[in-house]
């Protein structure tokens, strides 16, 4: 997409916008599509015409011409609706299947919502600026928000999407982009300034930034990932935010580390963020459903030996899947009978934000990327 803008730089801006709807939209319906052709292998033009005409109900001669289709005869689409939910919403059988067991009832509109690109949300960087002012701020750059349902610190974009990337509020660190559902996840650890606070799988540090600004620059903010290049990113990402206390730990910490907070964002499968582009529901892989849980049981069984007693552990996931969620949360506490589960932001979030004793939110009842979220606390004796 980038190559081919690139090449036609007199495109208009709207012309710009209907080329990248027009891929977004042919890759991420292409199952869809091939199913009113009739033709798994249909090329790219032929599912452009099944698109315009066939989902976007635009008169079949105007949508052959804007697909470069032969138009006499005109291509035919199959009248009969999609059999089943991986036709309905252009997913690969066994995301269908999967998504069918995990949620009933509910896998229809939340598959409806995983072909909707969700919003643009960014947090606040409290260490900086508060939301309402960083509303203000974005105005004057000619940014129009309103604030979110859930995340004290978020703020969702109006209106067409702006080169964030230009705009001097976020090189002065005034906030991060983040999905709502996952600025959730930071809340949860409820650091306080002065603690010591480990983010046990940092990644880049999308929920390091948040730990850090709520602890005030005082403490000691830890975050490990075995991953070298996504902790240099976190570096750099860290001084834009103004954080001063952040210690990297390219090795994994040693049990007797005591921390008060342990966040373990742990790898998983990653259906919540799957509306996040056309392609990924494409290129994840079953195995990762099977394969993940005992490498999460392992990684929080560690992350309890590092928490002094009396503190807080949060294991969290951005999956739909209870043998990640769930039941590594019920295999740890079988194993840990000094840990228990406590309710997830008690006092400020909100009840529809939990199922049961856990956070778990989704696109289609929270606008968010799905999440799932354990608080765990150890006993203090
Ligand atoms: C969901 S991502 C973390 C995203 C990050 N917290 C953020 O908000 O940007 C999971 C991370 O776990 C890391 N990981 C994989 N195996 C791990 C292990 N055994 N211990 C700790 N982290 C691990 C991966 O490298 C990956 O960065």
């Amino acid at each position: 997409m980038d190559r081919t803008l690139r090449a036609h730089r007199s495109l208009s801006s709207p012309q710009r916008q209907a080329l990248k709807e027009a891929l977004f939209n042919v890759g991420l319906w292409r199952r869809r599509l091939a199913f009113l052709l009739d033709q798994p292998d249909a090329p790219p033009p032929l599912l452009l015409f099944a698109f315009l005409h066939g989902l976007a109900h635009i008169p079949a001669p105007e949508a052959a011409a804007l697909a470069g289709v032969e138009a006499d005869p005109l291509p035919s689409l199959t009248p009969t609706p999609p059999p089943s939910l991986a036709l309905r919403y252009s997913l690969p059988d066994w995301l269908a299947d999967h998504l069918s067991r995990e949620l009933g009832p509910e896998a229809d509109p939340f598959c409806a919502h995983l072909n909707v690109p969700g919003p643009i949300t960014l947090r606040a960087n409290p260490l900086r600026i508060s939301r309402d002012a960083l509303a203000s701020r974005l105005l004057s750059e000619g940014v129009s928000t309103r604030p979110g349902s859930w995340s004290p610190l978020a703020l969702h974009i109006e209106g067409s999407r702006p080169n964030l990337y230009a705009l001097p509020s976020l090189q002065e660190g005034l906030f991060e982009v983040q999905d709502e559902g996952s600025q959730l996840l930071g809340l949860l650890l409820d650091a306080q300034p002065g603690e010591t606070v480990l983010d046990l799988c940092a990644g880049a540090g999308g929920k390091t930034l948040l730990l850090g600004a709520l602890m005030r620059n005082s403490g000691r903010l830890l975050a490990h990932d075995p991953n070298p290049e996504r902790l240099d990113r976190l570096l750099q990402r860290s001084s834009r935010a103004g954080l001063t206390r952040l210690q990297l730990l390219r090795t994994p910490p040693s049990p007797g580390l005591d921390a008060d907070r342990v966040l373990v964002d742990a790898p998983c499968s990653e259906l919540g963020p799957l509306r996040r582009g056309p392609d990924l529901r494409f290129h994840s892989s079953p195995d990762a459903l099977s394969h993940l849980p005992p490498i999460q049981r392992a990684i929080l069984q560690r992350a309890g030996d590092l928490v002094r007693p009396g503190g807080r552990l949060v294991y969290a996931t951005c999956t739909v899947n209870h043998a990640e969620n769930q039941d590594v949360v019920a295999d740890f506490l079988a194993s840990r009978p000094d840990y228990r589960l406590i309710r997830p932001g008690s006092g400020w979030l909100h009840d529809s934000c939990l199922q049961g004793d856990f956070l778990f939110v989704t696109p289609h009842r929270h606008g968010t990327d799905a999440f799932f979220a354990a608080v765990l606390e150890r006993s203090a004796g």
